[in-house]
């Protein structure tokens, strides 16, 4: 007998799960198929765990760049996750929006044909606020009894306070909210966990449903097909930890949440997307869709790395005694460097243009970050590492098939800071930060500046360590894009609805138009909350539309697992 469900969430991510909990308090009777693993492990819950995870752990997928020709043919790494609960499982937990401008740019971008796109800061605005369970901030922006817990960072180093002081010292503002009223200044950032536990999808958003039977659960599950009858998306077939594909139905909509490298490799592999290259891999075409894939967009990082004169930061807190000090410490008192991701100040700039809107975000983290690209080019010591964003690129990218076999990864080329607007902005802002470790109380701790050589700042140099080190802030975005119905390039409708075929909608991060200046997390949440409206055409208003919020200090199982 044919297994039916009202609906089926092709991921359980960022935004596939809070679709999932959306739908299932609405009544409806869901399946979420997860690719990865179970989110249930110390090294997730916990902030630094991401340190240990980032190089090498089977709770992410590992994507390789194509030879990037403008990076000297350089090849890097774009990690995504490989758990329940998706990016928000293995992040560094920034909680972040980006600004109003985003939404309303947003907005403007779909309107065409459309009266009412929906898209707007207004519009998204209650999403994020009624999702949220801020433990200091409660007003018109924020929400204090929402599932996604909130908090200050739990244990801030001194190298962060004296990054906060320098870049006050250099004229930027003191900005206790970034995602207040302005995004500009120098400050903390706010974390997605409390008391040093994580809040990711998984835990915020479907543990409270785990006595409820009609959200089932599937991990180990990967997807291989979306299966489409006359034009209508009508289930997936999808293959388990054994080998065993099974076939599984939707009564209502089919909602495609894979994360934006693996959304457009889905949909091409179900035979949606450019003809061309759906021929070329012996697809037969259902949807002539030339925009999948195409449109990567994704933020641009480059490190800045200093040697500290003494032991500040965190180096070697992971390991040996000092992780075993720290352990104890965290069961006795609550508190130490176990409640901190590794990151917890940064700052929105714009170097160029101060009063304008921010061009670059920085990320202070109090370690010599060490990673493929810097791992013996770098002394492994104490010292700091502040790494610099490009808020807005203009760089696109794309994802395209290998082949037609499920299992390959796809091809993936961000082209990261390809576009020279992009290149010259990031110049500007490693340069504005090279200033902050020159710059007291930073200064008085810094023995040398690393990288970029501060002996040659001329904007060849720079670019030229940029190209060098430049990497993903992990935010791929894009590659489905909403759009108008006369834009050829737009793969889904401001509905979120995949164009030329019934019940299928796509809720990642693919879909965004364009990307928010900020991290991304909370904005995936945003769209399958959105998604879940769309669907119900139940507005968004109330914070139990979430479900029932988690113990703060309650088990966080998931129980409907199967
Ligand atoms: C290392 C890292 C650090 C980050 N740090 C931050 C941060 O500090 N703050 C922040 O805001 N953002 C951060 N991000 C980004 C943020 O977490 C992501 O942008 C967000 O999680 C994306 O949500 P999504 O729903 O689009 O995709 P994902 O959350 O990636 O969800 C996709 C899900 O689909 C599953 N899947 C994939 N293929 C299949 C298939 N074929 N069948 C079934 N399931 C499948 C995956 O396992 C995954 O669970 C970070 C991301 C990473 C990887």
């Amino acid at each position: 007998m044919k297994e039916r469900f009202d609906h089926i969430v092709v991921g359980g991510g960022s935004s596939g799960s809070v679709a999932a909990a959306r739908l299932v308090n609405e009544g409806r009777r869901v399946l979420l198929l997860e690719g990865g693993y179970s989110h249930r492990h110390p090294l997730l819950d916990m902030p630094p765990g991401i340190f240990k995870m980032i190089n090498g752990s089977k709770y992410m997928r590992y994507h390789q760049t194509v030879p990037q020709e403008h990076l000297d043919g350089r090849v890097h790494d774009i990690p995504q996750a490989n758990v329940l609960g998706g990016g928000s499982s293995v992040n560094a937990q920034v909680y972040m929006r980006g600004r109003p401008s985003d939404y309303d740019e947003w907005h403007e971008m779909l309107h065409g044909e459309n009266d009412y796109p929906g898209w707007s800061w207004a519009d998204v605005l209650p999403h994020f606020r009624t999702m949220e369970g801020n433990n200091r901030l409660y007003n018109d922006l924020h929400g204090a009894d929402g599932p996604l817990l909130v908090s200050d960072p739990g244990h801030i180093n001194d190298m962060s306070r004296w990054f906060v002081q320098a870049v006050q010292a250099l004229g930027e503002p003191f900005n206790p909210d970034f995602n207040g009223p302005k995004q500009r200044g120098v400050g903390f950032y706010q974390f997605m966990n409390r008391r040093g536990k994580r809040s990711s999808a998984a835990y915020a958003f479907l543990a409270p449903l785990a006595d409820n039977p009609n959200l089932v659960i599937r991990l180990q599950s990967r997807v291989r097909r979306i299966e489409i009858e006359n034009g209508r998306a009508v289930g997936v077939t999808y293959r388990d930890a054994r080998g065993l594909d099974h076939t599984v139905y939707a009564d209502g909509e089919v909602i495609v949440a894979s994360g934006a490298l693996v959304t457009p490799q889905l949909l091409m592999l179900s035979g949606i997307g450019p003809a061309d290259q759906l021929k070329e891999h012996g697809i037969s075409c259902i949807a002539d869709l030339p925009g999948v894939g195409e449109n990567l967009i994704d933020h641009p990082e480059v490190p800045l790395i200093a040697k500290a004169n003494g032991p500040y930061g965190y180096y070697r807190q992971g390991v040996g005694w000092r992780m075993l000090l720290n352990g104890i410490h965290f069961r006795l008192f609550g508190t130490g460097p176990i409640l901190s991701a590794g990151v917890e100040a940064g700052a929105f700039v714009n170097p160029t243009d101060p009063d304008a809107e921010p061009t670059i975000q920085a990320f202070c983290v109090p370690i010599i970050y060490l990673d493929r690209d810097t791992l013996g080019l770098v002394e492994d010591t104490y010292g700091l590492t502040i790494t610099t964003v490009v808020v807005k690129p203009k760089s696109r990218g794309y994802v395209r098939l290998r082949s037609a076999n499920p299992d390959d990864m796809p091809l993936v080329s961000p082209n990261l800071l390809k576009h020279p607007d992009d290149a010259r902005a990031m110049i500007d802002g490693q340069r504005y930060f090279i200033r902050a470790f020159q710059t007291s109380p930073l200064a008085e701790r810094i023995e040398r500046i690393s990288i970029p050589d501060p002996n040659d700042l001329s904007d060849e140099a720079i670019l030229k360590h940029c190209r060098r080190f430049v990497k993903t802030n992990y935010h791929p975005s894009g590659t489905c894009r909403m759009g108008t119905a006369s834009d050829p390039m737009a793969v889904l409708d401001s509905r979120l609805c995949v164009r030329g075929i019934e019940n299928l909608r796509v809720c990642d991060l693919s879909a965004m138009p364009n990307i928010n200046a900020g991290n991304t997390n909370a904005p995936a949440m945003m769209m399958g909350s959105r998604c879940a409206e769309l669907i119900t055409g139940r507005p968004t208003v109330s914070t139990a539309q979430f479900g029932p919020r988690l113990s703060e200090q309650g088990d966080m199982s998931v129980a409907t697992i199967e």
